[in-house]
């Protein structure tokens, strides 16, 4: 990995007061939408090489492991969730890792990006989280499926945004994708986008699920065009869901977007990264492609249920040489 650790140790406490404004959208460019391509074989071949590099070691791997800390939309999506499970999982987003390890690496008061919860579990999350500035973010729209009555699913974000979500991850129809219906995912997102208001909105494409990463690419380009705050991979529930690939093909549809509008929009993977040295690869991957802008929790964020507990497995070692055992990081 040919990564510096220039935009790691540039952590979220230390970061300079950059406001973004807001991805407005645009009206809806159907000759773009047509001229847009994915070349899997490419995409494949690409990807294929970024495990494979020479890691970060030392301070800088454990630079960019805070780094990847402070992306973190620590999450729990259960049917089983209850209001203790969620206080628990605030208590770590409030501090992710032991105050004594956070001071030894020089950060404390490190946080993580958001905690995410159902809409059920917003009142739970708000209150635990008071004065922190850490924002709860409220899956929505009928997650994971997204197929309840429109007027719910508009609802149903209104709502959330009234309990104090600041944040609302929609799930996008993924038959206007599959059936090339560009017109009706841009107006359910425009209509999604509105009734967020001042919150911001990240769109799950459910990759796993659109058939083809050229579909991917698309309905990146329509959610943003749209309006969307963030375009996010997946719910966690598909078969498959966040995959380099399809991060490859989402942040240079980002690029596109921004070099063509000027606006920037964020970026999610969710689903299925629980390894500490995954999130590096993610991590540097949109360095290359993105650049160190991207690398602050107002452009990028992990979904991610038990990914930080691998974290801190990690950044134990690196202070003491040894790995605790896997219990000692149940949550996160
Ligand atoms: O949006 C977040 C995902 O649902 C989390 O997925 P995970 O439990 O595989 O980390």
């Amino acid at each position: 990995m040919q990564t510096t650790t220039t935009a790691a140790t540039t952590t979220k406490t230390q970061l300079p007061q950059v406001t973004e404004p807001r991805n407005p959208g645009t009206k809806l460019d159907l000759d773009w939408v047509a001229r847009v391509q994915a070349n899997t074989s490419a995409i494949e071949r690409r990807c294929a090489t970024l495990p494979g590099r020479r890691s970060i070691k030392k301070d800088h791997q454990a630079a960019w492991l805070l780094k990847a800390i402070s992306c973190i939309d620590l999450t729990t999506l259960s049917g089983d969730d209850t209001e203790r499970r969620v206080h628990r999982l605030c208590a770590k987003a409030r501090q992710p890792v032991r105050a004594e390890m956070l001071e030894a690496l020089g950060m404390p008061g490190l946080t993580t990006g958001a905690v995410c919860v159902y809409h059920e579990m917003i009142p739970a999350a708000v209150s635990a989280l008071e004065g922190t500035g850490i924002p709860v973010a409220a899956v929505s729209t009928g997650f994971p499926a997204g197929l309840s009555p429109f007027h719910l699913r508009i609802q149903e974000i209104r709502e959330s945004v009234a309990a104090g979500a600041e944040e609302i991850d929609i799930v996008i129809s993924r038959r206007h994708v599959l059936s090339g219906d560009w017109q009706a995912l841009y107006d359910e997102m425009a209509e999604k986008r509105e009734a967020c208001g001042e919150a911001h909105i990240k769109a799950i494409l459910a990759t796993g699920e659109l058939g083809s990463l050229r579909n991917v690419a698309r309905a990146s380009l329509v959610c943003m065009m749209a309006g969307a705050d963030f375009i996010k991979t997946s719910t966690g529930k598909e078969s498959v869901n966040a995959t380099l690939p399809v991060t490859l093909v989402m942040i240079r549809a980002i690029r596109d977007y921004f070099e063509h509008t000027g606006y920037r929009v964020g970026y999610k993977p969710a689903g299925g990264i629980s390894k500490a040295k995954d999130a590096l690869v993610y991590l540097s991957l949109i360095k290359e492609e993105l650049g160190d802008r991207w690398l602050q929790p107002d452009l990028f964020r992990f979904g991610a249920s038990s990914l930080l507990g691998d974290i801190e497995r990690q950044l134990e070692h690196h202070l003491t040489g040894a790995y605790s055992a896997g219990y000692r990081h149940a949550i996160g």
